[in-house]
């Protein structure tokens, strides 16, 4: 049975350097909205403020929307293998809620970011949103899944809160763990400068279109 999810992965046929431009483009853009969103929570201007930039907001609106998209990004591709899921909320280069910025790979498999979550990601009072860690470990132990070479679609994700993850600096990192089959087992830690605040451990499953795929590829893509 063919997946849906797959319409959803385009060749696009753009060059590379239609890919750089675009990230030149497009990536300022998405830091500038973050920005935005920011200033929208800490703003103190008067009204009268408010309401003089939101007319240079609607006004920066009108432009950007005489071209536009329709519906989600998916996963683009093009000839030379470059992968773009620029719609990520978790990692996304066009999405301006998505809190990471980059991930690093080690040769050993383990996958990490160091990040620094702002108030706009706030749960309790001066601390992380428990869906937010959940958001950022689903993405980072995916994608110890899929370097380690078995990508998958989240089957389960199991989470202990193990104390308050304060807002700042953050480490998020994750491994392989081991392979059943269609399943890899991942787990992986949100710590703060003095600890481990979240542990996780996933299964990320292969469904069989993804199978499919991955054998279609001498490697394993690597969405930028
Ligand atoms: C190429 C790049 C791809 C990038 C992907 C990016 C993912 C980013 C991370 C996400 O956010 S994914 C979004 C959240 N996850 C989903 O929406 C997944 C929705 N669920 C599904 O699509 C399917 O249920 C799933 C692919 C997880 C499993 O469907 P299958 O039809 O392939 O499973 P099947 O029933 O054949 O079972 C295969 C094995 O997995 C086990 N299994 C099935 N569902 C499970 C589950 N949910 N949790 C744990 N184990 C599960 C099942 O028992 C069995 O184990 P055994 O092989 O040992 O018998």
């Amino acid at each position: 049975m063919t997946d849906s999810i797959l319409e959803l992965y385009v060749n696009d046929g753009l060059s590379d350097e239609e890919i750089d431009q675009q990230r030149a483009t497009y990536g300022p853009l998405t830091g500038d909205v973050r920005e935005l969103i920011q200033l929208a929570l800490q703003t103190r201007v008067d009204a009268d403020d408010v309401a003089r930039a939101r007319e240079h907001l609607a006004a920066a609106r009108e432009i950007l929307e005489r071209d536009r998209e329709d519906g989600p990004y998916g996963t683009r591709f093009n000839d030379s293998g470059r992968f773009r899921n620029w719609g990520n909320a978790a990692i996304g280069l066009r999405n301006a809620i998505a809190p990471i910025g980059g991930i690093h790979e080690d040769d050993d498999g383990r996958v990490w970011t160091d990040i620094h979550l702002g108030p706009v990601y706030e749960g309790p009072a001066g601390h992380v949103h428990g869906g937010v860690s959940a958001l950022l470990l689903d993405q980072i132990l995916g994608d110890a899944a899929r370097i380690s070479g078995y990508p998958g679609m989240t089957g389960t994700l199991a989470i202990r809160y193990r104390k308050r993850t304060p807002l700042g600096a953050l480490r998020v990192e994750a491994k392989l763990d081991r392979v059943e089959g269609r399943k890899a087992f991942v787990v992986g830690h949100i710590a703060d400068s003095e600890g481990i605040c979240v542990e996780a451990e996933g299964i990320f499953i292969a469904p069989v279109w993804m199978v499919q795929q991955r054998d279609s590829f001498a490697e394993i893509p690597r969405p930028e």
